[in-house]
C-alpha cells in the first residue's frame, strides 16, 4: 500500500538507490560514490508503478532507481512512518514476575528449526532475561547452549567460565560473599551483552540465591516518584574499574565513565542501565555542589532496586541455566557456605542482537525492523494507486 504523502529529497533517494550497481547484492554495501551525486540532482522522469516507484536520474548513463513502497513506507522520514513500532514491546516487571518467570525448555532451543531459539531470544528481549530448563547439568552442555546465541565474547576472566569461591580470579564474584544487584562489565567501554549463569552444584552448604531486577522498571519508577535523581543517574557519568588481576587493570573509555542510566540520544529512550557499586571508581569528577545531591540519587535508586517490589529472588538449581540481558536487568547473589560451582559465559549484545534479527527475517518477516538487506527487486505487489506525492 503506497504511503500517502511522504516526502523524500532527491538526493537522499538516489543515496539509496539499490540497484545492482549501487548496492551489491551479496555483501549488502553501498558500492557507488555518494559523493559524485550533484547537490542538486533531479530525476529525469518518475513513474509510480504498482509495486514502487521508478526514478530515472540523469546520471553519465541515464540511471535507473526502483524503490519498492513497502520499502519507502519503512523508511519514510518524513513523516516518519515506523518510528515506534508496536511489536517487540519490552515488557517491564518487578518481583510479581516470579508467578510466571519468562521460561522455554533447552530441547525447544536447541531443536534444529531454531523456532525455540527464536522463542528464548524473544523472551530475552521481551523481559530482559529468561530461564532454559532441562540443560545437562554440565559446562559441556552449558557452552552449547550459550553458543546458540552467538560466539562466546573473551575477557580477563577467560572465555567458558566455570568457577567456584576460590578468588582464581581477582573478584568477589570469586567468593561467598553476597553481591547486590549490578550490572557486570562496568569497567568496559561496551559491557557484554548477555550474561548467562548455571548452577552446576552446591553441596556442603545454603545461601547462593540468585538475584533479578529489572533496572528498566526500577528506572521507570525512578523517574516518576523521583525525577531529579533520575536526571543526575541520567547525567552523572560513574567511573569503574576491575584491577583484581595483576595483568589487567580495565576501565573505560573515556576514564570517566557513563552514566548509570543511558538514553538514547535520539529518542530519548533509557537504552542501558550500567549500575556495579562495588566496581565503582573514586568520584573525583563530581563538582562539589553536586556531591551531596549525587549520593541522595544513588540512595533512592539503591532503595528502588532493593525494595521487595522490585527483587526477584530464585535459588537456581542444577538443570535450569539462566541468561540475561546485561543492558537491562541486574543480578546479584546472597552469601552463601560450602561448595558452590557456577558456570556460564558473555554474549556480545552485537551478537544477541544479530541472532534475532536473522530469526526475525525468517520468522517474521513482515516485521523485520533491520532494513539492511531490503534491496531493488524486493518488489511486493500492492493496489497500486499513484497517489505517491514526494518532492522529488
Ligand atoms: C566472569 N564472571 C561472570 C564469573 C564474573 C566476573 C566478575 C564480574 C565483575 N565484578 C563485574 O561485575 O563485571
Ligand atoms: O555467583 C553468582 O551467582 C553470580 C556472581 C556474579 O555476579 C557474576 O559472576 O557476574
Ligand atoms: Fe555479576
Amino acid at each position: 500500500m503506497e504511503p500517502e504523502n511522504v516526502v523524500t529529497h532527491n538526493i537522499w533517494l538516489r543515496d539509496h538507490c539499490r540497484c545492482p550497481k549501487c548496492f551489491h547484492a551479496v555483501t549488502k554495501q553501498r558500492i557507488f560514490n555518494t559523493f559524485d551525486i550533484p547537490r542538486d540532482i533531479a530525476p529525469m522522469s518518475v513513474n509510480a508503478k504498482p509495486s514502487g516507484l521508478e526514478v530515472v536520474w540523469p546520471d553519465k548513463v541515464s540511471h535507473v532507481s526502483f524503490y519498492p513502497w513497502t520499502w519507502l513506507q519503512e523508511n519514510s522520514y518524513d513523516p516518519p512512518l515506523n518510528q515506534h513500532k508496536p511489536y517487540n514491546e519490552k515488557i517491564l516487571w518487578g518481583s510479581k514476575i516470579q508467578k510466571s518467570p519468562p521460561t522455554i525448555t533447552y530441547e525447544e532451543v536447541m531443536a534444529e528449526d531454531q523456532q525455540g531459539l527464536y522463542k528464548w531470544l524473544l523472551n530475552i528481549h521481551k523481559f530482559g532475561f529468561s530461564f532454559v530448563s532441562g540443560v545437562p547439568a554440565t559446562p559441556e552442555a552449558t557452552e552449547e547452549l550459550a553458543k546458540k546465541i552467538g560466539f562466546i565474547r573473551e575477557t580477563q576472566y577467560g572465555k567458558f567460565w566455570d568457577f567456584t569461591a576460590d578468588l582464581a580470579k581477582g573478584d568477589t564474584a570469586y567468593t561467598t560473599l553476597a553481591l547486590g544487584a549490578h550490572t557486570d562489565n562496568t569497567y568496559f567501554s561496551d559491557p557484554c551483552g548477555l550474561q548467562l549463569f548455571h548452577l552446576l552444584s552446591h553441596t556442603d552448604g545454603t545461601g547462593g540465591a540468585t538475584l533479578l531486577v529489572d533496572g528498566f522498571y526500577a528506572a521507570s519508577i525512578l523517574k516518576e516518584l523521583h525525577p531529579e535523581a533520575h536526571h543526575l543517574l541520567s547525567t552523572i557519568p560513574v567511573p569503574a574499574h576491575a584491577a583484581g588481576e595483576q595483568d589487567a587493570l580495565y576501565t573505560p573509555s573515556p576514564q570517566t565513565g557513563y552514566p548509570v542510566l543511558g538514553h538514547n540520544t535520539v529518542t530519548g529512550e533509557l537504552r542501558q542501565v550500567r549500575w556495579n557499586n562495588d566496581d565503582r571508581s573514586v568520584m573525583k569528577d563530581l563538582s562539589a555542589d553536586v556531591v551531596e545531591k549525587w549520593y541522595d540519587a544513588i540512595r533512592q535508586w539503591n532503595k528502588t532496586i532493593t525494595s521487595s517490589d522490585s527483587e526477584y529472588w530464585v535459588q537456581l538449581q542444577p538443570g535450569t541455566a539462566v541468561v540475561i540481558d546485561n543492558h537491562r536487568v541486574m543480578h546479584g547473589r546472597s552469601a552463601f557456605e560450602g561448595k558452590r560451582r557456577m558456570c556460564g559465559a558473555y554474549i556480545g549484545m552485537d551478537e544477541y542482537k544479530s541472532k534475532l534479527a536473522v530469526l526475525s527475517e525468517r520468522f517474521n518477516p513482515d516485521k523485520v525492523v533491520s532494513q539492511a538487506r531490503k534491496g531493488a527487486g524486493d518488489e511486493t505487489v500492492v493496489n497500486g494507486r499513484s497517489i505517491w506525492n514526494c518532492a522529488l
